[in-house]
């Protein structure tokens, strides 16, 4: 995804500039609109307590590629098989008998058949995309198709033979970024590992010549960074923010307590532009370009040596002064981006006076003078019950952004405390709904008198 900051990729810590949005996803806004004070309590409670989850839909797709997968790929096609027998068989049984298309690629991820030309079948397992699938998917990569740019690559809009609509991105074809090679090996491997609600969905690569294309589920809302923009004139509420939050604290839990096969997954990159939102604004986190496994605690390792990846604003101290990277670096992250959710404001604004350019910083110092009210997005209304959820994030914010990771929350913990700060935004957003509608009542009757 297109930074806000800055993305570090160094074990001298060198900074590469990526650059700002350009292009934003297709489809239209649901965005819930602030308006009176009224209406917007009033929708604060509705979207409490209507915001639900839907599922991603099962999704099908065609084909193979024609060359054999790397041999780890197949061991990891290995185990997801195991994991999802049964959903294998089903969705199994389900492309043999549908049989519409030529090639089918069962609705689990990771798992496929074949019927093409009616007698050849591909071993389960292989990921691959074929370049004419790719072509025919993205309309030969029409600029009309187009739905991003990032520091790997183009990103377009796609629909599978059987409709299903994809992410393709394609990595920009530079020889001399070794870099870009890594983030396409790291992004499969990662994302052939997980599924999950709240992760962006994998549908499978391609790799060929000069070419590297992933394709994942395609998440139509655009991301968290340009619903915190405005970008569509539509203000993203508290109560929707406190959703992401979890959502996105729900996806992380799930990459570091993954235990279905090894080590736990560090994300790296945690950060409102790598958050894409569904049509119901349900987050789910995106790139696992810089991803990693973390330490094996069998072993006794506490963390992982290794340079220095992620953006700038983002970043751990703890991480960026020791190169030791353990889960407690995405929690740093996740506090960041809490602060974000509180304030709308990007994690580093160049713009601002001085004490206050350092977003994180300038919050932190407000909510332990006893002023964190004064962080809240000004787009935001305040009242008793988005007062006490800006109160208690913060806290919580500030528990995250320690400075040592002993000092930091599991993510787990993170998303138990979100749970309880949402219970009581949403039991006190119905009293101040209460309050406001007998207040309006009794000037209804005063005027009538
Ligand atoms: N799955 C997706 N569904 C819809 N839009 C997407 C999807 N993935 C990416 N995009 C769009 O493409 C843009 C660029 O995303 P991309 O993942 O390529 O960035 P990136 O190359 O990883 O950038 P960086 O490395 O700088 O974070 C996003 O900001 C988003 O608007």
């Amino acid at each position: 995804m297109k930074s806000p900051g800055t993305h570090w990729s160094s074990k001298k810590q060198s900074l590469e500039e990526r650059s700002d949005f350009s292009s934003v996803s297709s489809s239209s806004s649901t965005s819930r609109k602030s308006t009176s004070g009224f209406k917007t309590a009033a929708k604060s409670v509705a979207v409490a307590f209507t915001s639900c989850f839907t599922p991603p839909e099962t999704k099908s797709s065609s084909s193979f590629g024609e060359s054999e997968p790397p041999s780890w790929l197949r061991q990891l096609s290995t185990m997801i098989k195991i994991i999802h027998t049964f959903p294998f068989l089903v969705s199994f049984m389900s492309d043999v008998s549908s049989a519409g298309s030529d090639r089918k690629r069962s609705s689990r991820r990771g798992i496929y058949t074949s019927s093409y030309n009616s007698t050849q079948t591909t071993e389960p397992g292989t990921l691959k995309f074929t370049m004419p699938e790719i072509y025919k998917a993205t309309k030969n990569f029409a600029p009309s198709f187009k739905i991003g740019q990032g520091g790997f690559g183009t990103v377009y809009k796609g629909r599978l033979d059987d409709g299903t609509l994809v992410a393709v991105k394609r990595a920009k074809k530079n020889v001399y970024d070794k870099h870009l090679g890594v983030e396409f090996q790291s992004e499969i491997k990662m994302l052939a590992r997980v599924e999950h609600l709240n992760l962006v969905r994998f549908h499978g690569y391609l790799e060929h010549e000069d070419e590297k294309i992933v394709v994942v589920e395609y998440v139509p809302n655009g991301t968290l960074r340009e619903r915190l923009d405005c970008l569509d004139g539509n203000i993203l509420d508290l109560a929707a923010r406190l959703d992401i939050a979890i959502d996105v604290a729900h996806a992380v839990t799930y990459l570091h307590m993954y235990t279905g096969t090894d080590h736990p997954i560090i994300h790296r990159d945690i950060k409102s532009s790598n958050i894409l939102l569904t049509e119901n604004l349900r987050a789910k986190v995106a790139d696992f370009g810089f991803a990693r496994l973390a330490a094996d605690s069998d072993t006794g390792a506490t963390h992982v040596s290794t340079q220095v990846k992620g953006t700038a604003g983002y970043l751990d101290p703890e991480y960026l002064r020791t190169y030791q990277l353990t889960e407690k670096s995405d929690v740093y992250s996740f506090g960041v981006l809490l602060v974000e959710l509180v304030s709308g404001r990007r994690p580093i604004e160049p713009k601002r006076e001085l004490k206050e350019r350092i977003t994180t910083r300038w919050a932190m110092k407000k909510f332990t003078d006893g002023e964190g009210i004064l962080t809240l997005d000004p787009m935001l209304l305040r009242n008793p019950s988005t007062n006490l959820a800006v109160e208690k994030i913060l806290e919580l914010a500030l528990q995250c952004l320690a400075p040592t990771r002993q000092g930091r929350p599991s993510m787990r913990r993170c998303a138990e405390i979100l749970w309880g700060v949402r219970k009581d935004f949403r039991e006190l957003s119905a009293s101040d709904l209460r309050s406001l509608s007998s207040l309006s009542q009794r000037s209804i009757s005063i005027i009538e008198d």
